[in-house]
């Protein structure tokens, strides 16, 4: 059995996973906590996997800690800068075990992996391409990092094809152009009765290709953290590793 703590239990996600750890033949739930439990309770001991949901204020933190403890870690938290993620990979160098592994995923649902899979290998045949995401409005962060992750790889794909700034006339932005991740234009939406959506917009003159993912319930992220629970148990994943298309066969 996998032996799994989870950080931020109480959560809206938190809550899932203990419900889907529970739930599967391999898994067995270790320890649930939430604010204001002490994470050096998560032990090598006690615990084989942390997975951690909680706020973007508080995630980098809570993983340092969890390293410092020689545990490996899932984490679906949000607001991974560059910076933050250099911070992981150091504190890993220094981690008590050698093949320590820390996993990040910005979405744990199939069809946002895909959603982004897709506009990666559509972006070079497309002049222009922007990206709308839409959630509950109980979302402290905007936009998604499932958006900033699908810009970035857009981002990317067209830089890699040589491919310059899209074509944008706009002289006046009142901020109703979104904000801009590498050069792609990112729009968040906050609705009340939605759960987590995106759309990957994608235009040439007389065309368009439209990209969408819905996640409808949150049980649509279990299978990929579970997913991501038995790759880390199972070993040969030491460092960090971002994304789970890194443990899907794209
Ligand atoms: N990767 C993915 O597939 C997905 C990622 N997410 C992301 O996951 C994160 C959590 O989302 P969600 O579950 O909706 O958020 P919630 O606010 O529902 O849950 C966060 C939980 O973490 C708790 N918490 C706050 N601070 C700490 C701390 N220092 N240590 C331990 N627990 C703490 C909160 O407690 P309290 O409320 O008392 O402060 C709360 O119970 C967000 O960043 C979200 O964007 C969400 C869905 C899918
Ligand atoms: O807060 C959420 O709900 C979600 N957060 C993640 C994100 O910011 O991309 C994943 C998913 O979109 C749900």
């Amino acid at each position: 059995m996998i032996r799994v703590s989870v950080v931020g239990a109480k959560g809206r996600m938190g809550s899932h996973v203990v419900d889907a750890v529970n739930a599967a033949d391999d898994t067995q739930l270790a320890l649930a906590l939430d604010a204001g439990d002490d994470l050096h309770a998560i032990t090598p001991d006690n615990t084989d996997v942390a997975v951690e949901f909680t706020v973007p204020s508080v995630a980098l933190d809570n993983v340092l800690t969890l390293i410092a403890q020689g545990v490996d870690v899932v984490v679906g938290t949000t607001g991974w800068t560059d910076e933050r993620l250099e911070r992981v990979r150091e504190a890993l160098a220094a981690a008590p075990r050698d093949d320590q592994a820390v996993f990040i995923a910005p979405n744990f649902a199939i069809s946002a992996v895909l959603a982004a899979h897709f506009a990666a290998v559509a972006a070079p045949y497309f002049e222009s391409a922007e990206v709308v995401e839409l959630h509950h409005p109980n979302k402290v962060d905007a936009p998604s990092g499932t958006a900033i992750h699908t810009a970035a790889g857009i981002a990317r794909a067209r830089a890699a094809a040589g491919l310059g700034a899209m074509p944008d006339a706009t002289e006046t932005d009142g901020g109703s152009r979104g904000q801009v991740v590498d050069g792609v234009h990112v729009h968040a939406v906050r609705l009340r009765g939605l759960n987590a959506h995106e759309e990957v917009l994608l235009g040439n003159a007389g065309e368009q290709l439209t990209i969408r993912a819905d996640s409808f319930d949150r049980v649509s992220f279990m299978p990929g953290v579970l997913l991501a629970v038995r790759k880390l148990a199972a070993g040969g994943h030491a460092g960090l590793t971002v994304g789970l298309d890194r443990f899907l066969d794209l």
